[in-house]
């Protein structure tokens, strides 16, 4: 049985239409704001599709009982299938249903946008001001006037016909809430929100110039700070401030010490996934002055299994075994995987070039904490969608229905779909280049999960 949310604020007209979906008076209608206070259901008869209509309370934060009430809407909104988000088209939009709409839209259910109270064709100028909550389904309707209730109802009926996905509250679920009160209703991180420390992970195999560089970086800046913290004699992580941001060098001590008294392979390798379990950007250090190795391969391969962003530092430029074009067109060739990260070309002994880094190291987090507003994503994907349709799975037709970010670092992107599995890994990748052609990701991998709605994360794909 699918599950049907009315949700608003008080006195926008729910029980109204409650009422006139049950065809009965169960609920009182009043003009005091604030009466429907308990959650109401009823299974109602949609010409011959059943489904059960939920009536939650007002959501008002004026009042004590907001947070409860507020509550018991989200979680209203959570088990059901189609959400109705009720707004009084007589008075102005309002920043918290605005606030609000976004949430529950990014739960990635069919939502409707109803602006209630427009009686005549008089007030219909008024309903558009509410095209700027950007909804996909709005209906400007008259509960009292019974005009369009109609239309809301066909739309109803035309979702009560997808088979039924099950709904699991689960960890993801959890998080999608987190991410989504991370942020205001312009998909801007909220101030609170700390995203000022990055880490910062310098790997690359012995001699490429690690220590060098690092130096170069903490002699570049003026503020350095030494962090003591967590140890007595040696400082773990060194740390500049860039702009608002602190940058923080995991591991300096290490980076040190390592190659000069170990060089074993697997050691290093070891040492390098401590690093970037705690890093948030890996600065792949390479050598221009001599040919790639597996090894570098291999230590690339470790930013792509930590989805971490990245900047490829050429290093040691002064001594570069060929051209620009060469070496980029050989590195692009060998770390296709890394077709997303910047090159910045430097010399760590000269320090030439060296503040290029810290630049691109604040565009990078930038990136990789990006949180792309629903609507915009969905446009982008839909249009992706139209320009090239996706290919049918086993003679069955395939469709996203909706697309929703609910990761940032790095960002993670669920592709709700009626046949997650038949989406072929090829047209992730083309989704996954439309999204970066609008969106500015550079330095940040991008992650792309084909889900059934509810469903766990287990069908694993990225660019
Ligand atoms: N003009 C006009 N008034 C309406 C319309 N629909 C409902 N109302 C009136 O708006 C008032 C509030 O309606 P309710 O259905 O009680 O609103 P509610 O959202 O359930 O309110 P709470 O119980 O406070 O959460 C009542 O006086 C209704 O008669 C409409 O389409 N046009
Ligand atoms: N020509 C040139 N040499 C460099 C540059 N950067 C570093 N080197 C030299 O490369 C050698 C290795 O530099 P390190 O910074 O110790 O390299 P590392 O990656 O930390 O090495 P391990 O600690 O062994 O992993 C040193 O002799 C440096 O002087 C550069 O930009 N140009």
């Amino acid at each position: 049985m699918k599950k049907i949310a009315i949700l608003g604020q008080p006195n926008v007209g729910k029980s109204s239409l409650f009422n006139r979906f049950a065809k009965r008076r169960i609920a009182i209608t009043s003009d005091m704001a604030g009466t429907t206070r308990d959650v109401k259901k009823e299974l109602i008869d949609f010409d011959g599709k059943e489904a059960e209509i939920v009536d939650t309370g007002g959501i008002d934060e004026s009042t004590e009982l907001f947070r409860s009430v507020k509550n018991k809407a989200i979680e209203a909104a959570e088990i059901a299938d189609i959400i109705i988000y009720m707004v009084n088209g007589k008075s102005l939009p309002d920043g918290r249903d605005k606030q609000l709409f976004y949430k529950l839209q990014s739960l990635g259910k069919p939502i409707a946008l109803v602006i209630n109270k427009i009686d005549n064709d008089k007030e219909e100028e008024r309903a558009w001001e509410f095209s700027e909550f950007g909804a996909q389904n709005q209906f400007a309707i008259s509960v009292s006037h019974n005009r369009r209730v109609g239309q809301l109802i066909e739309w109803i009926k035309s979702h009560l016909d997808e088979p039924e996905l099950v709904l699991e509250l689960d960890d993801e679920d959890d998080a999608l809430e987190n991410l989504i009160s991370r942020f205001d209703e312009s998909g801007t991180l909220k101030e609170e929100e700390n995203l000022n420390e990055i880490g910062v992970a310098i790997i690359g195999r012995t001699n490429v110039g690690k220590s060098s560089l690092l130096n170069a970086l903490l002699g570049s800046e003026r503020a350095v700070v030494s962090d003591v913290a967590g140890t007595t004699i040696d400082p773990v992580d060194e740390k500049i401030i860039v702009k608002d941001k602190t940058v923080t060098f995991i591991d300096t001590a290490g980076l040190r010490r390592r190659g000069k008294i170990q060089g074993i392979e697997r050691y290093a390798l070891g040492r390098t996934r401590q690093m970037l379990e705690k890093a948030d950007i890996a600065l792949l250090v390479l050598d221009a002055s001599a040919p790639l190795s597996e090894l570098d391969e291999k230590i690339a391969g470790l930013v792509d299994e930590y989805k971490l962003g990245c900047i490829i530092v050429l290093n040691k430029w002064d001594e570069a075994l060929g051209t620009y074009d060469e070496i980029v067109e050989e590195l692009r060739y060998r770390f296709k995987f890394l077709s997303w990260a910047p090159v910045i070309t430097v010399s760590a002994k000269s320090k030439k070039r060296v503040h290029k880094i810290t630049d691109m190291l604040l565009k990078v987090y930038e990136n990789y904490t990006r949180h792309i507003p629903t609507r915009e994503l969905n446009d982008v994907i839909k249009n992706a969608t139209i320009k090239h349709h996706i290919p049918s799975f086993k003679g069955k037709a395939v469709n996203i229905l909706f697309a929703s970010q609910y990761e940032i670092k790095p960002p993670k992107i669920a592709l709700i779909s009626n046949r997650p599995k038949g989406i072929h890994f090829s047209y992730i990748r083309y989704l996954s280049n439309q999204i970066r052609e609008n969106f500015d990701l550079e330095g940040t991998p991008l992650i792309l999960i084909p889900k059934k709605r509810g469903e766990r994360e287990e069908d694993n794909s990225e660019d």
